[in-house]
């Protein structure tokens, strides 16, 4: 367990059905290419839904399909004319499946961020911070005043000596750091929702408490939808109010958190909470796991590989 994050409280009635829709995925099914005459099918099937202020996880193992739907989702998979994209995507009710270029970056400047696992990957390696922050400003607000809106999104996601950062390149800060400008670049296009993929993982545990920190202070703070793509199940139990959980391209389970993490019906999530912990007692407090379900668990030992999942 590495995530002292306190356990979020559901909102609303917890199916989000009681907020209004930002997101419906409705069916969504994604055809890669893997080579000159092969594709995979990543995503089958998959629908999902995600109200105003609602924070959405999505978890499952490696290859399971969450960063393909979270691409999906803001309109960035491969762009090559084999990559076939099939059911609906509606944002704010406008349908985005098979929506032109154009109609996608008005989506991601307004709408839908995207925050990734790697920064380096992401940031321009010869552009000071500052100003990759303030192209991510829109242009209105840059007229009001670029400078000081850069170092408050630097400020909002959770960075010190905001000054001194944004004269820095990517080279010159921290991964923690990095992934911060990473999340200050997101929130300055306030977007109505940020798909965060695997925002964490490559940080080691303390910083990556602390990032997820700001990352669960900073959403708050702006209203903003977040789905957070993890394969670890603890961290997007701690921060998210539904949970959908994948497997071989499919959703095969969803609900509120507390009851997916509680009551967990498909063979698949029971050996996923079984295989990311030995429950310890600041676990059951953090994620109000009943002493039942955890005498249960501690019999059926820890190991999933062993059954065969
Ligand atoms: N650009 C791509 N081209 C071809 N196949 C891809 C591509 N990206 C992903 N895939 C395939 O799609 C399937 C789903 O992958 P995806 O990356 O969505 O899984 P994931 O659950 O996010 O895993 P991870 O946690 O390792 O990122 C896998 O079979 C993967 O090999």
């Amino acid at each position: 367990m590495s995530t002292t994050v306190k356990a979020r409280t559901p909102v609303g009635g917890g199916d989000g059905g009681d907020k209004p829709t930002l997101l419906r995925v409705t069916d969504l099914g994604v055809h890669l290419p893997t080579g000159a005459r092969s594709e995979v099918e990543a995503v089958t099937s998959v629908s999902l839904h995600v109200g105003r202020g609602e924070r959405v996880g999505i978890v499952g193992e490696s290859g399971s399909g969450k960063t393909v739907t979270g691409r999906a989702i803001a309109g960035l998979l491969p762009t090559s004319p084999r990559v076939r994209v099939r059911g609906s995507i509606a944002v704010l009710g406008r349908e985005m499946v098979g929506a032109p270029p154009a109609a996608w970056d008005e989506v991601r400047a307004h709408t839908v961020g995207m925050i990734f696992q790697d920064p380096l990957t992401y940031l321009n390696p010869v552009m000071k911070i500052g100003r990759q922050v303030a192209e991510s400003i829109s242009p209105g607000r840059k007229r009001a005043g670029a400078d000081d809106a850069v170092l408050r999104f630097l400020s909002l996601a959770g960075l010190e000596n905001v000054a001194e950062v944004a004269r820095r390149f990517p080279h010159e800060l921290s991964g923690g750091m990095r992934q911060r400008v990473l999340i200050a670049i997101a929130i300055a296009k306030e977007p109505d929702l940020l798909v965060a993929d695997e925002p964490t993982t490559a940080l080691d545990a303390t910083v990556q408490q602390r990032v997820l920190a700001t990352l669960d202070e900073t959403v708050a703070g702006l209203g903003t939808s977040l789905i957070l793509i993890s394969h670890d199940i603890a961290v997007v139990a701690s921060m998210t109010d539904r949970i959908y959980v994948m497997y071989a391209g499919r959703v095969v389970e969803s609900g509120t958190t507390r009851a997916v993490l509680t009551t967990p019906k498909h063979a698949y999530t029971q050996a996923l909470l079984r295989s990311v912990r030995s429950l310890t007692d600041e676990d059951v407090e953090l994620y109000s796991i009943p002493d039942s379900l955890r005498t249960e668990w501690a019999k059926e030992g820890t190991d999933h590989a062993s059954r065969g999942l």
